[in-house]
């Protein structure tokens, strides 16, 4: 039997929802995470900084008792969004950066920017005031090809956008290709990556060999295994630059089972088991610690967590539920397709 003893992590990038749902899936998070930078993208979105204190006190009241946890609020940029409002929020604390979605990248994105230049005097304020921007890198122009909608985000705004604004700080979130990973290591002011679990784990054939696979759908998309194994390289390598952000992000089954299911993969509640097993496989189990619980950190300018967890590798797998049930119905759970052997203790 193998133990591994590292920090208590934190996800970087997480969904938890609202209501029904938000109660089924925190505990999921809470048990093993210390904090998570919170996605806004509810229906409405969050985006004033008196919507990000309402929706922390709603997660606060969620969180199982005997679970430590700190939810770090983010505010979704809207062509209206009010630069003294941001600063304000950000100044007493409240939120840790602004979610950029292009208007239909994603899912719940069609409050975002349509504009770039619309948000520049939110943009320039967060730059003056040190506040990242994370961004959900794609375009959404109809002609490109959806896997190669990242690459060409990098190309026509993300690159524009630094060399406009170079000392706003900027997260590239979800990073799924080896463009993303080649352009966050060539440039290195400013600028941080956060990678979920499942796209180390799967390439697009997951989605798509032996049948439509609706619980492999996420956005980005996962990408060729070339692109997975550029993301697994930076992973492992230690590189403070890149940490995990799960985007952990629930969709009650029937709509992902459906003829236009959405995109979204859970894996809170597996995610350090398969990471374990990732790093294990690729000989860098002492790297995981940086990915998950001190690169992060850093980049957010907080301090890193005092307690830890323990990570146990047993002889028999490890059985998570194939499904968890929440009031907003039933919620698939990431499958890696292998079986896994690490798990918290
Ligand atoms: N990642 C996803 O596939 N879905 C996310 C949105 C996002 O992070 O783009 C969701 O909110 O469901
Ligand atoms: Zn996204
Ligand atoms: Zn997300």
């Amino acid at each position: 039997m193998q133990e591994l003893v590292i920090r208590r992590p934190d996800d970087w990038h997480l969904h938890l929802r609202d209501g029904g749902m938000l109660r089924g899936v925190i505990a999921d998070t809470s048990r093993h995470f210390a904090r998570a930078i919170i996605m806004p993208n509810l229906v409405p979105p969050v985006v004033t900084s008196a919507d990000a204190a309402a929706y922390r006190e709603r997660i606060l009241a969620a969180v199982p008792r005997g679970h430590r946890f700190e939810p770090l609020m983010t505010l979704y940029l809207t062509e209206g969004t009010d630069p003294d409002d941001v600063e304000t929020g950000f100044r007493n604390g409240l939120v840790k950066a602004v979610k950029l979605y292009p208007a239909g990248a994603t899912t719940n994105s069609h409050s975002g920017v349509r504009d770039i230049t619309k948000v520049m005097p939110v943009l320039e304020r967060m730059a003056e005031i040190g506040m990242p921007l994370c961004v959900h890198g794609e375009v959404t122009t109809p002609e490109v090809d959806i896997f190669d909608r990242e690459a060409v985000f990098i190309e026509t705004v993300l690159d524009p956008l630094r060399r406009r604004l170079p000392d706003l700080r900027i997260t590239m979130e979800h990073v799924t290709t080896k463009d993303g990973i080649d352009y966050i290591k060539e440039h290195a002011a400013n600028l941080a990556g956060s990678i979920t679990t499942h796209h180390l784990i799967i390439n697009r054939n997951a989605i798509l060999v032996g049948g439509i696979k609706p619980h492999y759908y996420c956005l980005p998309v996962a990408k060729r295994e070339t692109h997975r194994l550029a993301l697994r390289a930076a992973t492992v390598s230690g590189d403070v630059r890149f940490f995990l952000g799960t985007d952990s992000a629930p969709h009650a089954d029937p709509l992902k089972e459906c003829a236009c299911g959405c995109a979204g993969i859970y894996t809170s509640i597996n995610t350090l088991s398969c990471l374990a097993h990732v790093f294990e496989e690729e000989g860098a189990l002492d790297r995981l610690e940086a990915f998950t619980s001190l690169n992060g950190p850093a980049w957010y300018g907080l301090p890193v967590n005092e307690d830890t967890i323990t990570l146990r590798r047993g002889d028999e797998p490890v059985r998570y539920p194939a499904k968890i049930e929440t009031e907003a119905g039933p919620v698939t759970v990431f499958d890696p397709m292998f079986p896994l052997y690490w798990a918290v203790v």
